[in-house]
């Protein structure tokens, strides 16, 4: 693989201008399956260009709030034409910067055509409500209104449709944003940038900072002009920001992690279960939030599905995402393999039956890469930590379950209640599941990964802070109410 080199050195995009931050220093940004690719070296900016960038944001507001639904409309439509336009581009560069299969990352930047195409739709629809007065002479209503500047913070697993499904609603409704994507996904941050400039998006409206979390997101949280923040990541950074953010009175919105079961019932079709649990474990090398890490087994069936499932991942093609023919990437970083590897070493201690996986690949395609083969554990107690915590990794542990409802109790033993599917041929089973799963989103017989860009996505428990994403649900967030009395000048 060819080695770009360091010389392409970006930079924050700011009131409408690309600028160096204020310190001089830069991260190279590399490719996680050939690390001797570096794809840029991008700014590591500090509190003062967050500053700029939150007043650059607060200025632009003045103006954005006031201009029309179609006004805004149009913008973000064109948005979406111009990135339909440049998916393949935007797609291989999320490939190499992220790791992800090239049939992912392009399908991931059209998953965002359409997210920006539904939100485009957003300033078009009603957004308020009309009320009788107690005074016929009054008349009363209630609309929603942007909340100001909002902190975009977004992590690195789905750096385009992320940031997308934050940004387009945000605008959409008359927001400016300071936008934190992660440190590991920046060009696909500044790609999805120049598509909202080239869409005519005014100077202002969307500011892009890059750099460390601890430092830039930390910033934007804590800056009195942002009046909201919408996060997407791990657990203990989210629980940090909600503390700091909604102290000082801003609203805050958490997406974070998961622990998605993976339900097989006894009259289930075994080969579906095994594709659904194949690809919700390793697609994304396991690296979604809604990814399948548990896979509950009732004991009739537990057998087959589980040498069926061990076969499957031993059959899976891994490599570099951008070779077409790859079924797994490498992980994303160094440190995140290190993190897999970790619970892999937890889960043997903690007496799982390791039954394939389970080590890093080397050699080869594998010299520069942060790989891990796809691995499965049984005889997985729910009470084991790789039972409980978020790997995040290409992972899966099948337990066993006596019935259905030991399987649903066990699925719901968790702190997450992300997403959760059921395989079944039985519709009571899938209704009694449906009734009982603590999860956001439900699925019977499909994986509990993807979300569709038009309807309420978002977790219960640990998974989220109650507020959902996407579809006409974004507007709960990204809006608030305001009343109106208009009582008619006396003649
Ligand atoms: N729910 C989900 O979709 C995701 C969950 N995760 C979980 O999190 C684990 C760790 O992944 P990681 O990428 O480190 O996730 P983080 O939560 O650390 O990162 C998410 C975003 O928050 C930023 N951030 C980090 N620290 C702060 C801070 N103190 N204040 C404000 N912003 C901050 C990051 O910046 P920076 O770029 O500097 O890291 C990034 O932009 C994963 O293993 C997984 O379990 C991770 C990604 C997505
Ligand atoms: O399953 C999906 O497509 C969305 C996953 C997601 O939001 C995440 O991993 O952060």
């Amino acid at each position: 693989m060819a080695v770009i080199g360091t010389e392409r050195r970006f930079r924050n995009y700011i009131g409408g201008e690309w600028v160096e931050p204020s310190g001089g220093e830069a991260r190279p940004d590399e490719n996680p399956a050939d690390t001797r690719e570096i794809l840029g070296l991008f700014p590591r900016s500090s509190e003062s260009d967050v500053d700029r960038a939150v007043q650059a944001a607060a200025e632009a507001f003045k103006t954005w709030r006031r201009t029309s639904g179609p006004q805004r409309a149009a913008i973000l439509h064109k948005a979406a034409n111009i990135l339909e336009a440049r998916a393949q581009e935007v797609g291989e560069a999320l490939t190499r910067e992220e790791g992800k299969t090239i049939g992912e990352g392009v399908g991931e930047v059209l998953r965002g055509v359409q997210i920006l195409r539904f939100f485009a739709g957003e300033p078009l629809r009603p957004f308020g409500e009309v009320y009788s007065a107690t005074n016929p002479e009054t008349f009363l209503w209630a609309e929603r209104v942007p909340l100001g500047v909002v902190g975009v913070i977004t992590p690195w697993n789905f750096p385009v449709a992320i940031p997308l499904w934050k940004l387009a609603p945000c605008l959409a409704y008359g927001n400016t944003a300071v936008f934190k994507p992660a440190e590991l996904t920046p060009l696909t941050a500044h790609l999805i940038t120049e598509v909202f400039i080239e869409a005519g998006l005014p100077p202002g409206v969307l500011n892009l900072v890059h750099g460390p979390g601890s430092v830039v997101g930390e910033a934007i949280a804590r800056h009195p002009k942002v009046n909201a923040i919408t996060f997407t990541g791990s657990n203990a950074v989210g629980r940090h920001l909600y503390q700091i953010a909604s102290e000082r009175g801003a609203k805050v919105q958490l997406e974070l992690g998961g622990k998605n079961p993976l339900i097989v019932a006894e009259d289930a079709d075994l080969n579906l279960a095994v594709e659904l649990a194949t690809s919700g474990a390793f697609r994304s090398t396991g690296q979604k939030c809604t990814a399948t890490s548990r896979a509950i087994v009732v004991e009739p069936v537990l057998r087959e599905f589980t040498e069926k499932l061990v076969e499957r991942a031993r059959s899976l093609k891994v490599g570099p995402g951008i070779d077409p023919s790859t079924y797994m990437g490498p992980l994303v970083s160094e440190e995140r393999r290190q993190g897999v590897l970790q619970y892999i070493e937890i889960g043997k201690q903690e007496g799982a039956r390791l039954l394939t996986g389970g080590e890093p690949l080397s050699g080869g395609e594998y010299a520069y890469g942060y790989y891990v083969a796809p691995t499965v554990f049984a005889e997985v107690e729910p009470g084991m930590r790789i039972a409980q915590e978020e790997i995040f990794g290409p992972v899966v542990g099948v337990i066993r379950a006596r019935s259905l409802e030991e399987a649903i109790e066990i699925a719901n033993g968790v702190g997450y209640g992300l997403s959760a599917s059921l395989v079944t041929r039985d519709i009571r089973k899938a209704f009694d599941f449906i009734r009982s799963i603590e999860a956001g989103v439900v699925h019977v017989n499909s994986e509990t990964a993807g979300a569709e860009p038009h309807v309420p996505f978002g977790g219960m428990k640990g998974s989220s802070s109650y507020s959902r994403e996407q579809g006409r649900a974004a507007m709960e967030f990204f809006t608030q109410i305001k009343t109106i009395y208009l009582d008619m000048p006396p003649a």
